[in-house]
C-alpha cells in the first residue's frame, strides 16, 4: 500500500495567534501582554534569550499551562476545543523526557495508541526521522541528538497542521541540523505552521520566514527574518580606493559621513553603495571594493535585546 494511503489526511493549514497573553509566577511575569501571530506556509523563528518566556508561551499554547491573561489559539481555537489534538498540533518540548527502558518504536506506539492511530504510522516516522535502524534500542541508551529525532518522530505521528518545536537543534550534529533544517522548510512549504525556538543564530536565519522575537516576556519584534535585519541595521558600506584621500574629501564635500579608523578603507554610514560610487565616477576616482555590510541576525538580536534589558533596568 502506498505511505500516503496509511497516514491520517492532514490537518487543514491554520495559523497560531497570541493575544495579550500573560503569565504570572508570584510576582514575576514571565510573559507579559504578548501578541503574536505564526502563519502557516512559513516557519516563523521565536527567538529571545534564556529566561526570555518562549518555552512559557509554548506551553501555554499547548495547553499545558494556564495564560493569567490573555489567549493562545490555533485557527482562532483554544488547544482543548479540538477533538483531535494530536492531529491539530505536534510539539516538542524536552525531548529527553522519554522512558529510558522503552526501545523507540514502543515510545511511538504508546503514544500513537493513546491517539487512536495505526502501528504503520509508527514505522513511516521512524523513517522520516532516520531511526528505523534504532526502532528496537532502548531511548536510554540514545544520544541527545537521536532523542531530539525521536521527538521530532513524536510530534509528527498524527500529520498535524501546526509543529511548536522547542530548541530543535539542540545536540543535533552538522549533518542533523541541515536534516531539521530542510524538514522543517519542507513541512512548511506543505503549509503548515512551523513556530521553532533556537539559540543557534546562524541557523536561525538560514531556516526562519518570520521572526517573533521576545525579551523578558514582553514582544520586542515581529517581522519577517529580512525586515527585521534591514529595519535594525544601520547601512554601512566598506570602501577601498587607491586614491582614498580624494575619496574621503569628495564624499566630506557631499556631506556624506563616514569612518576611517579601520586602515585603507573607509565605513561610510551616510549613503548608499550606488551614490557613492556615483561620486567615485563624477570625480575620476578609481574604486577596489564598494561593499554593503549586512550585520548578522546574532549582531542585531545581540543588540536589541540588550537595549531592551538596558532600558528595563533603567525604568525599574
Ligand atoms: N513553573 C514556573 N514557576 C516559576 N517560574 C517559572 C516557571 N516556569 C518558568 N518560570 C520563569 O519564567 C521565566 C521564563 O521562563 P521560560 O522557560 O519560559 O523562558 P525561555 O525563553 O524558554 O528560556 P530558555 O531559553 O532558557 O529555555 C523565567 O524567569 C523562569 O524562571
Amino acid at each position: 500500500m502506498p505511505v500516503a494511503e496509511s497516514r491520517p489526511a492532514p490537518a487543514p493549514a491554520v495559523g497560531i495567534r497570541a493575544q495579550g497573553l500573560t503569565k504570572r509566577y508570584g510576582g514575576i511575569a514571565a510573559v507579559h501582554d504578548l501578541s503574536f501571530t505564526a502563519n502557516p506556509g512559513v516557519v516563523t523563528g521565536f527567538l529571545g534569550p534564556n529566561g526570555a518566556g518562549k518555552s512559557t508561551a509554548m506551553r501555554m499554547l499547548l495547553g499545558l499551562t494556564r495564560p493569567t491573561q490573555g489567549t493562545i489559539t490555533i485557527g482562532g481555537r483554544h488547544i482543548t476545543g479540538f477533538d483531535d489534538p494530536v492531529r491539530t498540533v505536534g510539539a516538542l518540548l524536552d525531548a529527553r523526557a522519554v522512558h529510558p527502558r522503552r526501545t523507540a518504536a514502543d515510545h511511538l506506539l504508546a503514544f500513537a495508541q493513546t491517539a487512536g492511530l495505526g502501528k504503520k504510522r509508527v514505522g513511516e516516522v521512524l523513517d522520516l526521522v532516520g531511526l528505523t535502524d534504532a526502532a528496537a534500542r532502548r531511548t536510554g541508551g540514545f544520544s541527545l541528538g537521536m532523542h531530539q529525532r525521536l521527538g521530532i518522530a513524536t510530534a509528527l505521528l498524527g500529520d498535524p497542521g501546526v509543529l511548536v518545536l522547542d530548541e530543535p537543534l539542540n545536540g543535533l550534529d552538522p549533518g542533523g541540523i541541515r536534516w531539521m533544517r530542510t524538514l522543517m522548510r519542507d513541512l512548511a512549504a506543505q503549509g503548515r505552521t512551523i513556530l521553532f525556538s533556537s539559540h543557534l543564530m546562524s541557523e536561525m536565519e538560514l531556516t526562519a520566514d518570520d521572526l517573533v522575537v521576545i525579551g523578558q516576556g514582553r514582544l520586542l519584534a515581529e517581522s519577517t527574518l529580512e525586515e527585521f535585519v534591514q529595519a535594525q541595521t544601520t547601512q554601512t558600506v566598506t570602501v577601498r580606493s587607491p586614491a582614498l584621500d580624494e575619496l574621503a574629501s569628495a564624499l566630506s564635500r557631499a556631506g556624506i559621513t563616514f569612518d576611517r579608523a579601520a586602515g585603507p578603507s573607509l565605513q561610510v554610514t551616510g549613503a548608499d553603495a550606488a551614490t557613492i560610487g556615483k561620486i567615485a565616477a563624477t570625480e575620476g576616482l578609481a574604486l577596489g571594493e564598494l561593499a554593503p555590510v549586512r550585520e548578522s541576525l546574532e549582531d542585531v538580536f545581540l543588540r536589541l535585546t540588550h537595549d531592551a534589558a538596558e532600558h528595563e533596568s533603567r525604568a525599574a
